[in-house]
């Protein structure tokens, strides 16, 4: 876990004389004209998880990477304070004393740059292990460490070449398993990706996904691109003048735009695209309950009838006869599917919600742990189309 709490960050000599002036509101370029300083960061404020990426998003300029830099002591923290979760318990970085900040760099996070930085004259494995070296690892644990990491990034047999002899997305695959050799829970990523193309680029998004579902990780990441953002974040801050403007899911970033400037950024962006069932549902409990069913649709007389059992719940419309649900499977293909109503979990994507409503002829049901917990119809399908948030009537 690492909290950033009411961080500002200042450059320049004597940065605590633009405080006043930030805590008037003051813009940036006056505070710039009237001392000098340059107002890197304002007042922010964010967590991040166990487990979580969080994407901070905005224009170059608008604090993205002074704000992460200062969760490992590379830029200064002028006022607030940044907790981390260490094996010690949670500690206040920067009231740290050198020596224990040291370790907290040293134990608990990793960094990743857009640029390889990866060491010309060392072969790819002694890249991986260097960080571990440092730490004061034997050369056997280190190689073998180091080679676990290249084979979850599928570089095992480039180990012993040296990093000139990659490409550029196999050179960030190796920045990538140095970072994570390092066993740290927190990593800090400054537009890993930034520097390839855009196909190899899909790919290391994909493969960060996928080793973070074992690794569990917590990850900020900076981003100026909304798709890459959109992909990979649990949580997006998106960044303006040094502020954060908005903290949110990415659903609600797209769904629920808190600023003009917010708007802009997803203007572009298809919900469909984004939008998950969980985003698109309406909760069970907001259906009216009546002899033991729930009104899901008033203009179709459409009820739920929950059962102890995905399969022993009904829908029924009227007093015609009830019908039994079916389980969706992610991939499974729709052609098939019976016309009967189906049951998606949390994470499907609207797409498929779409797909299925239009297939089955029926709203889609979701379900959590084998227990249904909402109902997706036209209208909560519509609301999302025009970008609106479910249950905004
Ligand atoms: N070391 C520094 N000294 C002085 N000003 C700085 C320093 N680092 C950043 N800044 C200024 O702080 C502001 C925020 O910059 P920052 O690099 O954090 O933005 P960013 O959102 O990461 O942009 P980019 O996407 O271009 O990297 C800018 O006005 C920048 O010029």
């Amino acid at each position: 876990m690492i909290e950033f709490k009411n961080v500002d960050v200042v450059f320049g000599k004597q940065p605590e004389r633009a405080l006043p002036l930030m805590d008037q509101q003051e813009s940036r370029q006056t505070i710039q004209d009237q001392t000098g300083l340059v107002m890197g960061v304002r007042d922010a404020s964010l967590k991040v998880g166990k487990g979580e990426i969080c994407v901070l998003m905005g224009l170059s300029g608008s604090g993205k990477s002074s704000l992460l830099r200062t969760a490992n002591g590379l830029n200064p923290v002028t006022r607030g304070s940044i907790l981390i979760e260490t094996e010690e318990g949670v500690q206040d970085f920067h009231a740290l004393s050198e020596d224990d900040r040291r370790n907290v760099r040293m134990n608990t996070i990793t960094m990743v740059f857009q640029k390889f930085a990866l060491m010309p004259w060392l072969t790819v494995a002694e890249n991986v292990g260097f960080g571990l070296e440092q730490k004061g690892l034997d050369k056997k644990t280190v190689r073998e460490k180091a080679m676990h990491q290249l084979e979850l990034v599928g570089l095992a047999e480039w180990a012993d070449k040296r990093p000139d002899e990659l490409s550029g997305g196999m050179q960030q695959r190796v920045g990538l398993a140095r970072a994570f050799a390092m066993e740290t829970d927190i990593i800090l990523m400054d537009e890993p990706f930034s520097a390839l193309d855009p196909l190899i680029r899909t790919q290391l998004q994909d493969e960060l996904l996928h080793l973070q579902e074992t690794l569990n990780k917590t990850v900020v990441f900076v981003s100026h691109d909304l798709d890459e953002a959109l992909k990979l974040g649990n949580h997006i801050a998106i960044m303006k003048d040094g502020e954060i403007v908005q903290h949110d899911t990415p659903e609600n970033i797209v769904l629920n735009p808190a600023t003009d400037y917010v708007r802009d950024f997803v203007a572009h962006t298809n919900p469909v695209d984004v939008v998950n069932a969980q985003a698109l549902m309406r909760p069970l409990d907001r259906f009216a309950e009546e002899d033991g069913r729930r009104r899901i649709s008033k203009r179709d007389d459409c009820w739920l009838k929950l059962g102890g059992h995905i399969s022993d719940t009904r829908l029924q419309y009227g007093d015609s006869t009830p019908l039994a649900v079916t389980q969706w499977t992610e991939g499974a293909t729709l052609e098939s599917l019976p016309k009967q109503p189906v049951v998606v979990n949390p994470q499907t994507k609207m797409q498929e919600v779409m797909a299925l409503r239009y297939q089955t002829g029926h709203g889609v049901l979701v379900a959590e742990n084998s227990a249904i917990v909402g109902y997706i119809g036209d209208r909560d399908i519509y609301h999302a189309m025009l970008g609106k948030l479910i249950g905004d009537d």
